[in-house]
């Protein structure tokens, strides 16, 4: 099924009486040493979609860099390895963080080790919340000797088509022969919705299949696809389902990259011009 903006849901109304407490809570985690960027593009845009709160969870030595990148998310310093990863030591704090979040997101920046698959097995098969995984998230998912734990709530796995290759066990030429199918059959399979990203993105959660028509090749650039988790997860906290909040941000998403071709053309996008996009997106959005 084509994702028309007809068929979308709208987004929750936004009172004049209302306060940051209103609109949700995020935690991003991500973003270890060389790949600060990332979880800032998440938390910026996070912020950006109209998310009340956003905290973002790094590693310690990171986090002056990603909270000098923007002023307005709150950061978290994590005990790290020797290669400025998150260690397994920071699931603890992440936990108590947990508690205030209506919607998480991890992978972006992540890295990958041991303790980042330990990490993600305990938060996929555990949180309640939902959980978006992203990035070296999926990454870490695709190394679990058992494969996915069953979840304790709802998930949502955004992978490009190399990272489905490896959830999948193929590869992204494989993945890419049969998007559709493929996304499909793994959400039911492991009961998640299944984000398979790249033209025509395809949003699933095993029952129904959407495929996203907005959107260009402005967005073949690196951090785009962290942009679209913070988009998500914002979505999330704010009160909408994760299916309709994973369909209407992908929608917004590709939108944004429109807007930026109105203006400056799709060649020289890059991914921080996209949150305030989405913003303006947001508000077409609304008034359509
Ligand atoms: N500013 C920052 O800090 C940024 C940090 N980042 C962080 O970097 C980390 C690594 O993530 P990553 O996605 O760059 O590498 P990886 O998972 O090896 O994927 C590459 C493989 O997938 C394939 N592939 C991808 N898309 C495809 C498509 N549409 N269609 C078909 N194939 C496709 C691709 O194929 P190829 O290009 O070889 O044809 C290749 O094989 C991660 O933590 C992330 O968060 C980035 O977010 C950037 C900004
Ligand atoms: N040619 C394209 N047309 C439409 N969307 C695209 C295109 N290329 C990439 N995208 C979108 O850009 C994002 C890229 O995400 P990802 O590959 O995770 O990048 P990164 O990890 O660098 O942030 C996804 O939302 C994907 O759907
Ligand atoms: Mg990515």
């Amino acid at each position: 099924m084509r994702s028309h903006l007809e068929s979308l849901p709208a987004l929750p109304t936004r009172d004049q009486d209302s306060h940051k407490g209103s609109y949700g809570t995020v935690l991003l985690i991500g973003g270890s040493r060389g790949m600060a960027g990332s979880i800032a593009l998440s938390g910026i845009a996070a912020l950006r979609t109209g998310c009340g709160l956003a905290f973002l969870a790094c590693p310690e030595s990171s986090q002056g860099i990603i909270a000098s990148f923007e002023p307005s998310y709150l950061t978290i310093g994590l005990p790290e390895d020797e290669d400025g990863r998150i260690s397994y030591e920071a699931n603890s704090r992440i936990r108590e963080q947990m508690n205030s979040a209506h919607a998480i997101a991890i992978g972006p920046g992540l890295g990958s080790s041991r303790d980042t698959e330990l990490l993600l097995l305990d938060l996929y098969a555990t949180t309640e919340q939902p959980l978006v995984i992203d990035a070296d998230g999926l990454n870490a998912l695709s190394r679990l000797p058992d494969g996915l734990p069953k979840p304790n709530g709802p998930r949502i796995l955004t992978p490009h088509p190399g990272e489905m290759g490896r959830l999948t066990k193929t590869d992204a030429k494989t993945v890419q022969q049969n998007r559709e199918e493929i996304a499909a059959e793994f959400a039911e399979k492991q009961q998640c919705i299944v984000v398979l990203k790249g033209h025509q993105t395809v949003v699933t959660d095993g029952q129904t299949v959407f495929v996203n028509m907005t959107g260009n090749s402005g967005l073949a650039t690196g951090g785009t696809g962290d942009v679209l988790t913070g988009v998500i997860t914002s979505l999330i906290a704010q009160g909408l389902s994760p299916f309709d909040a994973t369909r209407v941000g992908v929608y917004l998403h590709g939108s944004a990259a429109e807007i930026i071709a109105e203006k400056i053309g799709e060649d020289g996008l890059i991914a921080s011009d996209l949150p305030l996009a989405v913003a303006e997106a947001i508000h077409r959005y609304r008034l359509h």
